[in-house]
């Protein structure tokens, strides 16, 4: 039996002021670095040794894993950084008010747009300076690897490469594996995993900063999975995720 702990990043400037982030770069709140540290000791009191993390190149999944690491005392576990593990590009919703946008289109409009899996929003300009082309983060991808907006289907053929390539390989050779990463990302690989439909996607929801436990069989299938921690204040999360998308 194999073990892997996701963790979607702790609470972001952007997630306190509610607008949709996607590939901007925010940092985590003093709420999301407690958030982290908080998982690293539920990861401690829980006896996880890691030999290897996972986190995207945005800082606040990369500031997420250092601090939960640093709280475990295990900061010289070697990184891996890969891009595609970044949060779902949300287009030309980046940096607009969730709640705002629902009272604009609809709440049914903005679920469409945040949960459903194959319709991305409308996407940037190539011209628009948030664009990531001349990111030097991204220097190594070819122009049509860079999205201008995605929906969940894209995120999901991105992020299981990174999967199947790296991650589960790694899995297999027996290291003990923490990723830190998104919402839309997690639950691009959660679809996966776990073989949720295109419909039922649609109702999972990943909190701040808290740690998803998967126990994985010799064929890296899921047997359980459970989050450590406090479960009614994570059902309170989880529902309060949900909620972000509603004009009140
Ligand atoms: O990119 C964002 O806005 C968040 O990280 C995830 O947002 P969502 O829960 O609205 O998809």
């Amino acid at each position: 039996m194999y073990k892997i702990v996701f963790m979607r990043h702790g609470e972001s400037t952007w997630n306190l002021a509610n607008r949709f982030t996607g590939w901007v770069d925010v940092d985590l709140t003093e709420k999301g670095v407690a958030e982290a540290r908080q998982a690293g000791k539920l990861l401690k009191e829980a006896g996880f040794s890691f030999d290897l993390a996972y986190t995207s190149v945005l800082k606040r999944a990369i500031r997420t894993l250092w601090t939960t690491l640093d709280e475990m005392d295990q900061m010289y576990v070697p990184v891996k950084n890969d891009w595609r593990l970044n949060e779902r590009h949300y287009g030309a919703l980046q940096g607009l008010n969730k709640a705002e946008t629902a009272a604009q289109y609809g709440d049914e409009q903005v679920l469409v747009w945040r949960r459903s899996y194959d319709t991305p929003p409308n996407p940037l300009e190539p011209s628009d300076p948030r664009a990531s082309f001349n990111d030097p983060r991204y220097a190594g991808l070819a122009r049509e690897q860079i999205p201008l907006t995605e929906c969940l289907k894209d995120t999901v053929a991105r992020v299981l490469p990174a999967w199947n390539d790296s991650i589960a390989p790694a899995i297999r050779a027996g290291k003990q594996i923490i990723i830190s990463a998104h919402g839309n990302s997690l639950r691009a690989l959660i679809k996966y995993l776990d073989g949720i439909s295109d419909n039922d996607i649609v109702g999972l929801n990943i909190p701040n900063g808290q740690p998803l436990v998967y126990e994985l069989d010799a064929d890296l299938k899921p047997i359980k999975s459970y989050y450590l921690g406090d479960q009614s204040a994570i059902q309170a999360a989880l529902a309060a995720v949900a909620n972000q998308g509603k004009s009140k």
